[in-house]
């Protein structure tokens, strides 16, 4: 319920900062994702994710103890994503959680899913 109340807390925010153009320019909540160049690509993409054969995504599998350790990852991460408007695809099977970003706004990948990426390391503990 905390959970579900945090997360409405947070929409609330992101839509008001959408709705704030001095708010939305600042974290670009409403402006539309640059797609971005193989090269930054290459450079930006965070420890541990490698790009989708075929599709123009990046994915990294996460490996955690148990169940519970992985709910706690997607509940952090689900929270991260309703803030930064910024969503994953994702797959989830005991302890492992299948993990596949890129961004439909702009038909290829952005900084938005380098940032969840990155995020997501540090949620998993592992950057
Ligand atoms: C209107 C809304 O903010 C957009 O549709 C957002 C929602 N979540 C999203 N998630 C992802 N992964 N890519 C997007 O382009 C995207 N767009």
């Amino acid at each position: 319920m905390a959970v579900m109340r945090a997360s409405r807390s947070l929409s609330r925010v992101a839509l008001l900062a959408a709705r704030t153009p001095a708010l939305a320019g600042a974290r670009s909540l409403s402006a539309k994702p640059v797609r971005l160049s193989e090269e930054e690509i290459t450079s930006l993409t965070p420890a541990g994710w490698t790009t989708v054969e075929g599709r123009e995504a990046i994915e990294r599998k996460f490996q955690f103890a148990d169940f519970s350790e992985a709910w706690a990852f997607m509940s952090r991460s689900a929270l991260a994503a309703e803030e930064m408007c910024h969503h994953p695809e994702w797959f989830n099977v005991y302890n492992t959680v299948h993990v596949t970003l890129a961004t439909h706004d702009c038909s290829g990948l952005s900084k938005n899913d380098m940032e969840l990426a990155a995020r997501m390391n540090k949620f998993a503990g592992s950057a």
